[in-house]
């Protein structure tokens, strides 16, 4: 088992109230992924969930036992930072053995558990060197294979993968996914990237000022941010959003554009609102009914798509556009609107309105 739940932690530095009621609820065997930006309270979750940060409200709950009391060796979780913390005298095999070794396992074990991880995360060759011989991947890679050594109740990852190249990366995410379908543990994962978590995660918490947004699958964050801020964090290019509002069967701009009004959307007439558009859900390629006047701002092109910057009125729409686009900047253009796929937040709460039947 192990299923790891934290419940209304509160924690400050002096004026900075790095968690501000943070609830999480991890599966057992699920891959977990806790998203935010810099400064959102991520390592501070993680360090309380372990045991090494004092709380000032809240509880951590392992396997369904009140563990927030418990010492961190008491509550049996692995640790793996995004600095690698590696005995520098030691060879790689000597520093995934060590928590072995400080359990008192027999050498065959030892050799066998050693063995066993070190062909999992292919660094068979590297079990003789000492971290000064290897470089920051392969340090990384042993610095997991000693936290998977052991069999611990969760892994707590924190930005494992930050200090790697882009190329070593994209390996890794592929790996640790791989890693723990084979092994089957419990991973909480903690990162800054959009693209680890929704490449990743089976469930995702986003997190900010040290409050959690939202939970759900990658594609629920994605396709339904619960808030105008989430909308605006998870997704690359980042979503557009226009101010408007309802009018009968309109949606009217603030900059002076009409579109009929969603047939899901439950606004009422009047209200500050705003749409938001991701990119890959408007085009300019194309005239239709539900458009959107601009005018070409720039092309970003990006080698498999090309990023086409469409001003509305003062406001900037982002298409995702084929790499053959071409167009001259100040060019009239019009946007076309896939509906049925945008979404709307009350612009005064940031709150993704109520939908009828999407
Ligand atoms: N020991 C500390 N003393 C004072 N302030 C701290 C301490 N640890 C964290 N903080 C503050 O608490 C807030 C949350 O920090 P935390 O490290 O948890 O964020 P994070 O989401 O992990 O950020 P990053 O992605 O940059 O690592 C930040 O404003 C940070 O400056």
């Amino acid at each position: 088992m192990g299923t790891v739940a934290a419940h209304g932690l509160r924690k400050s530095f002096g004026e900075v109230q790095a968690l501000d009621g943070v609830d999480l609820d991890v599966p057992d065997g699920s891959f977990f992924v806790v998203l935010g930006p810099s400064g959102a309270g991520k390592t501070t979750t993680l360090r309380a969930i372990a045991g090494l940060e004092t709380l000032d409200g809240g509880s951590v709950h392992l396997d369904g036992r009140d563990a927030t009391a418990d010492t961190p060796a008491a509550r049996d979780l692995a640790m793996v930072f995004q600095s690698y913390a590696l005995y520098p005298r030691r060879t790689a095999y000597e520093n995934i053995a060590s928590p072995l070794r400080a359990r008192r396992a027999s050498s065959s074990d030892i050799q066998a558990a050693v063995q066993q991880v070190s062909a999992l995360l292919h660094i068979e060759r590297l079990l003789q060197r000492r971290p000064a011989q290897m470089s920051g991947g392969e340090m990384q890679r042993v610095a997991l294979a000693r936290a998977l050594v052991r069999r611990p109740r969760a892994f707590l990852m924190d930005e494992p993968l930050t200090n790697l190249d882009l190329k070593l990366r994209v390996e890794m995410r592929t790996e640790l996914t791989r890693i723990h379908r084979t092994l089957g543990g419990t991973f909480l994962y903690v990162t800054n990237d959009q693209v680890e978590a929704l490449s990743m995660a089976d469930r995702v918490a986003v997190l900010r000022e040290g409050r959690v947004q939202q939970v759900g699958t990658p594609t629920e964050v994605y396709e339904r941010p619960a808030n105008q801020w989430v909308a605006g964090f998870v997704g690359s290019p980042r979503i557009s959003l226009l101010a408007c509002r309802a009018e009968g069967d309109r949606l009217v701009g603030a900059q002076g554009w009409s579109l009929p009004r969603p047939r899901w959307t439950t606004a009422e007439d009047g209200r500050p609102l705003l749409l938001g558009l991701r990119a890959e859900d408007v085009s300019v390629e194309k005239r239709g009914e539900a458009a959107l006047p601009g005018e070409l701002y720039g092309l970003e092109p990006l080698g498999d798509r090309t990023v086409v910057d469409v001003k509305v009125g003062s406001e900037m729409v982002k298409v995702k556009a084929r790499p053959t686009v071409t167009g001259t900047p100040g060019e009239r253009v019009s946007v076309t609107v896939d509906l049925d796929r945008a979404h709307l937040f009350d612009a005064d709460t940031g709150l993704a309105l109520a939908t009828s039947g999407r």
